[in-house]
């Protein structure tokens, strides 16, 4: 049984290593910095990142991202997405070509607005073997073994299926689908909806508010994602509707967190320097901003959070906004068959 490695080690990276290894796989883990390495070879635990979960001995942990990609079956990417590049540029010349590269990071690359497996084939090249992991997995949860489902998607069936069979275990549950668009625009766009779940609840609004953010968020989230090429009923799936179920609803969700510390009237910049963690939500919105403009769709709950993330505009008021706007019907495309005058 060949390794996987692990490329960041974050909460997430932290959590997959600790499944992976549990379930009796060699796993190689990367940290960037050397002190890094050392501390957590010596502690065995991520104390900075994922407190609480101990990270078992056959997890090696290493400063040098040859040593850890060295012999792997699969690479997975679990950094910011803001990294994902610079780290594909760091492993091009040494990664043999029919290494699968998971990656797991949830968001756009700012100035292309590329999905993060796009950016993987740009530096890669688009025939490496590319496979994309989402779903409502917070690592806190993966961390204690909860039972936990996720999904991973690539192009070729047998990419899918070879990552599959690697992740599962009896804690963590692995479905295949064939959308890569829809797989990650899901996992991508939830936490711009985390985040104005979040703010919603700090500004003590209720069950109703917080139920039609979701629903309506998700209708945005699937407007978006189909027209750049997914598919509709992907978004019904785990790493559509589960995934904001999970972000839009947990306490462990730092978009969401973010979000109840803005609705409570504190500003970006004070909650982003409070926190060691990355906020995907936030850089998320600026992407999506371009990215509604460029697919010609609504996006009004986006919007609004793109204002008061970046046009200082008071989150009450983007609420009476978006309750004030222009009347519309439910459901686009009628799909019963009707006798009223619809
Ligand atoms: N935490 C979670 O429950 C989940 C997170 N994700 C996604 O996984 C990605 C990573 O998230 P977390 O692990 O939670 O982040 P984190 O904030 O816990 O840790 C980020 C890690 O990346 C490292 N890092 C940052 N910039 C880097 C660079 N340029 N080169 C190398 N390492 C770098 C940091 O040192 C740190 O170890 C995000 O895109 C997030 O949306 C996905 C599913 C679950
Ligand atoms: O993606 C996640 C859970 O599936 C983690 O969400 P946060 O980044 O908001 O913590």
């Amino acid at each position: 049984m060949r390794k996987i490695s692990i490329l960041g080690a974050g909460g997430w990276g932290t959590a997959l290593a600790t499944s992976f290894a549990k379930n009796g796989r060699k796993v190689s883990l990367w940290t960037r910095t050397e002190e890094s390495a050392k501390n957590l070879n010596k502690v065995r635990e991520n104390i900075k990142y994922l407190p609480g979960a101990i990270i078992p001995a056959n997890v090696e942990i290493t400063s040098s991202i040859d040593k850890c990609i060295a012999e792997s079956e699969i690479v997975v990417i679990v950094t910011p997405s803001s990294a994902v590049r610079v780290i594909c540029e760091k492993i091009k010349n040494t990664i043999p070509k029919e290494t699968i590269i998971v990656t797991a990071s949830k968001g756009f690359e700012q100035n292309s607005l590329l999905r993060m497996s796009e950016v993987i084939q740009d530096v890669l090249g688009e025939n490496h073997p590319v496979a994309v992991l989402s779903g409502p997995n917070h690592a806190e949860e993966v961390g204690k073994d909860i039972p936990t489902a996720t999904v991973v998607a690539a192009k070729q069936k047998e990419v899918a299926e070879a990552v599959q069979d690697a992740f599962m275990g009896p804690k963590l549950r692995v479905y295949t689908n064939p959308d890569v668009v829809g797989v990650e625009t899901g996992g991508a766009l939830k936490n711009i909806i985390a985040l104005g779940a979040g703010i919603s609840d700090g500004l003590e609004f209720g069950d109703n508010t917080k139920s039609a953010l979701l629903t309506r968020g998700l209708t945005e989230i699937a407007r978006l994602g189909v027209a750049m090429g997914g598919e509709k009923m992907t978004f019904a799936g785990l790493s559509g509707i589960g995934d904001l179920v999970a972000t839009c609803t947990s306490q462990h969700s730092r978009n969401w967190r973010a979000g109840n510390l803005l609705g409570q009237g504190k500003s970006l910049e004070e909650i982003l320097s409070e926190t060691n963690m990355v906020v995907e939500g936030v850089k998320t919105a600026k992407s999506v901003n371009h990215l509604a403009e460029k697919y010609g769709v609504e996006m009004p709950i986006s919007k609004q959070i793109y204002k008061v993330l970046f046009e200082d505009k008071d989150p009450k008021e983007a609420v009476t906004d978006l309750m004030l706007r222009g009347k519309t019907k439910e459901i686009e495309e009628v799909v019963m068959p009707q006798d009223g005058n619809w």
